[in-house]
């Protein structure tokens, strides 16, 4: 394995159940802050169960989970968002009956009183939260719901943001600015971004490094750019 950066997150031979059934099979992977590291594979083959072990919304078997050198591994969700875990889990997890604006606060609960505001960047990334902040998360078309989804995880100051499959059931204009988000707050450096995705272009287009799992281990990983795109999609084809 490379030399790490010291802000990565590292998992290191990660098994997850559920009873007797195993999901995750040892599964190893580092995510450097300033890169997108894709997760990638057919459906069912486990990654929506290690973004959940990442966000300890399940618990691992077997393993370690670490970011930026403190071991998260038996930590709840809540103690991992306060070591600075984000995510956009799949669903999105909107509060419907919240407005957009109180849907963005609920990203304050784990901050020190001088840190709770929405960061300018979330309105300069998406400007329709900012248009609708007065209405109910549930009156948000999904795409909306996505980019509410990800200004909430940014109002917490994560160092890592996971992100679940953000393009699912979203048209492409949406898909275009979720996109730019992405590589914005990668380009700035302050976060790792570890990234579920099926649609290949972009999934291609953001991620510097990619992981391909089949049946709860990974089969392939590597540099974007220097990997067989053709051998990718082969082995992530349904
Ligand atoms: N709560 C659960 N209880 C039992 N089995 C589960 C549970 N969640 C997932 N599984 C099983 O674990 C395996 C991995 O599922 P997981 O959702 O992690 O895969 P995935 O790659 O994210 O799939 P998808 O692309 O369809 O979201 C599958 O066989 C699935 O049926």
């Amino acid at each position: 394995m490379s030399i790490l950066a010291a802000d990565a997150l590292v998992v290191e031979n990660v098994c997850l159940h559920y009873g007797a059934a195993q999901a995750l099979r040892g599964v190893s992977l580092q995510a450097p802050v300033g890169q997108v590291t894709a997760v990638m594979g057919r459906n069912g083959v486990g990654k929506t169960s290690l973004m959940r072990a990442i966000t300890g919304r399940e618990k691992v078997s077997a393993g370690r989970i670490s970011l930026a050198g403190r071991d998260l591994t038996h930590l709840p969700p809540h103690a991992r968002a306060r070591a600075g875990v984000a995510s956009c889990p799949q669903g999105r997890e909107i509060f419907p009956l919240l407005t957009v604006r109180e849907n963005l606060e609920t990203g304050f609960a784990g901050l020190p009183r001088a840190e709770r505001h929405v960061p300018p960047e979330v309105d300069e990334l998406f400007p329709i939260l900012g248009e609708m902040a007065q209405r109910r998360g549930g009156d948000l078309s999904g795409g909306q719901q996505q980019q509410l989804a990800i200004g909430r995880a940014l109002v917490t100051r994560p160092k890592l943001l996971v992100l679940d499959e953000p393009t699912e059931g979203i048209q492409p204009s949406v898909i275009k600015d979720i996109g730019r988000a992405i590589r914005y707050l990668r380009d700035q450096g302050r976060m790792a971004i570890v990234l579920v995705e099926q649609y290949v272009d972009f999934a291609l287009e953001l991620a510097d490094r990619i992981i391909v799992l089949d049946r709860g281990t990974v089969v392939m990983q590597g540099e974007a750019a220097a990997m067989d795109h053709d051998a990718l999609r082969r082995a992530i084809a349904v």
